[in-house]
């Protein structure tokens, strides 16, 4: 039997839409992520992908249903107590990194995430090998920057420090929520193979949203098209390794044109 890591059972979210009328953001979700998938979400605009990671990472909460992380049930958690197992990284590069502080310093206070030890330069000093050993290994040049505060790197070269910071401590599940749509096609392309090769080395369980089909074809074990908050298709590592552009792009414009 897999190990599972994530469950949603029967997941509702609902929000006021004026005085008497609801809004369905999710439409009694149900889902399973195993230890080790790498799942790709599709979905068109307002089909929901983001509401169903705030309700995983507990930016907002269910209206009803449940979310398990590895059988123990988080739905009434705070967002900061799910941040010791689930770690995001999103589509602003300006987000998840502190911009005056230097790109050692960030990574460190990712590491001492959830820690009590403090931050103190005689830290950031010991460590500083560890950190540009870290960095070296994904072969994307961080490595020089480690002295530089993080508001003058590159939007490219935020969001590997981003992956490193969500990273530096395997989280139980990682949340990519868009993560390459800011960049430059060259840029977003290194970054996406940086990431591959991340949750392959660490074995990360990981979930990530996609606006670029070839991404969602190319990478991953699995993937799941969301539409008007369900899920329309959830697609497993034989089936998908044997879909074709073509046909994902057919299976999403047939979802797309009921909306
Ligand atoms: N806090 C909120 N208040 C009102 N409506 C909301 C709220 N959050 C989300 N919605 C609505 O819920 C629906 C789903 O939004 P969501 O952001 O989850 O979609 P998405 O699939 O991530 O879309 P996109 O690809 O555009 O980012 C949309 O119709 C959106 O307008």
């Amino acid at each position: 039997m897999p190990e599972i890591v994530l469950e949603i059972r029967n997941g509702v979210k609902k929000i006021a839409n004026g005085v008497n009328d609801k809004q369905v953001l999710l439409n009694n979700i149900t889902l399973q992520v195993n230890k080790g998938d790498f799942i790709t979400v599709l979905g068109g605009n307002g089909a929901g992908k983001s509401t169903l990671f705030n309700i995983i990472a507990g930016t907002t909460k269910l209206t009803s249903g449940t979310v398990m992380i590895s059988e123990t049930d988080i739905t009434l958690k705070k967002e900061e107590e799910r941040a010791l197992l689930i770690s995001r990284v999103f589509q602003d590069p300006h987000m998840g990194t502190a911009p005056n502080m230097t790109v050692s310093e960030n990574l460190l206070l990712a590491k001492l995430r959830g820690e009590k030890r403090k931050l103190r330069k005689q830290n950031v000093k010991e460590q500083k090998k560890l950190l540009k050993e870290l960095c070296q290994k994904i072969d994307n040049g961080l490595e020089k920057y480690l002295e530089t505060p993080t508001g003058q790197l590159s939007g490219g070269q935020r969001q590997a420090l981003s992956l490193l910071m969500a990273t530096i401590k395997p989280p139980t599940l990682l949340l990519l929520d868009e993560h390459t749509a800011a960049l430059d096609p060259k840029t977003a392309a290194n970054l996406m193979s940086l990431t591959a090769k991340k949750i392959d080395t660490d074995q990360l369980t990981c979930l990530m949203i996609t606006h670029r089909m070839e991404d969602a074809l190319k990478y991953g074990n699995r993937l799941i098209l969301l539409e008007e908050g369900e899920i329309k298709a959830d697609i497993g590592a034989e089936e998908k390794s044997n879909l074709t552009l073509e046909e994902l792009l057919l299976l999403f414009e047939k979802d797309r044109t009921r909306l």
